[in-house]
């Protein structure tokens, strides 16, 4: 899959439900066993959830936006496929959720290219379950000082902390990425299946038990006229950095 919504592939309402509904079709058919998520936008892999889906919209909004966004995490991190992410461009905050909700992640080693859970940088809170994933990939402590401190990681740093599992030259991404890929394939998927859901079901039922309540806290969050101001600023502050 190709990640290709020009200029950032900001996750909109559309995005994440077409990415979804791509999902969902791949699982569904039995000839696919893997999926390779990538972006087609030079030098950017995903630049997070839509700021503007979560600024001056109604409340109705912010819920089906917030919903299309569980949707997404529930289907990538919950699916039997293998799961690998070619990092090829900066990936911050819902960018890098969806990196840490792939099985293998390899980057295209550029220093100018970075990726992490940077949510506090905006003034918003990472929810609890874009916290666990990325618990469960680089485990607690790194976790807690990268989230509290809204990092983001150039890709050297990014491999060295484990948010990343290599990094290689940005033309070999795909071929690595196809070989990392056949490798995980080689196993029976009965056994390999079994074993992701054995390592990542907790973390999936926690967010099934309590999604209204994750939607109800998300629309109170974020309808704070305190939030709204910050993301206004972050907003405000992207255009500045341009001109
Ligand atoms: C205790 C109670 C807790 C309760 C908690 C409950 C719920 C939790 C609540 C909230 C959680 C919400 C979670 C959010 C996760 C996110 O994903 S937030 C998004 C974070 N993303 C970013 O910070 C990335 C910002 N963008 C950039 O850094 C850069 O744009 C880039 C990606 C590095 C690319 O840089 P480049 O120079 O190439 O491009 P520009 O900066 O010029 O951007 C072009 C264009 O695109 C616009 N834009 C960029 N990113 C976004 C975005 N994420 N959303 C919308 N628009 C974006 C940018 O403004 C430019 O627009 P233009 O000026 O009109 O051309």
């Amino acid at each position: 899959m190709k990640f290709k919504s020009p200029p950032v592939n900001s996750l909109s309402l559309e995005f994440l439900t077409e990415f979804s509904i791509g999902l969902e079709k791949l699982e569904n058919n039995r000839a696919c066993r893997g999926v390779i998520i990538t972006s087609a936008v030079p030098k950017i892999f995903s630049s997070g959830l839509d700021i503007t889906e979560m600024c001056g919209k109604s409340v109705e909004h912010y819920g089906e936006f917030w919903r299309a966004v569980q949707e997404m995490w529930l289907r990538l991190y919950g699916s039997n496929m293998v799961t690998v992410a070619a990092v090829n461009g900066s990936s911050p905050a819902g960018g890098c959720l969806i990196a840490l909700s792939c099985d293998y992640r390899i980057m295209a080693e550029n220093p100018k290219f970075s990726i992490g859970l940077n949510e506090a940088q905006l003034g918003i809170v990472a929810p609890f379950w874009f916290k666990d994933t990325f618990v469960n990939v680089v485990g607690h402590r790194i976790a807690e000082r990268s989230l509290q401190l809204g990092s983001l990681h150039p890709a050297p740093e990014a491999q060295r902390l484990g948010l990343v599992d290599e990094l290689v030259p940005e033309e070999k991404l795909m071929e690595k990425a196809a070989a990392v890929m056949a490798q995980w394939l080689a196993l029976p998927d009965h056994a390999r299946q079994l074993t992701k859901t054995m390592m990542r079901k907790a973390v999936l039922d926690r967010l099934v038990a309590h999604r209204e309540e994750d939607i109800k806290n998300f629309i109170t969050f974020v309808s704070k006229e305190s939030i709204q101001k910050s993301l206004r600023m972050y907003m405000e502050m992207l255009k500045k950095r341009k001109s």
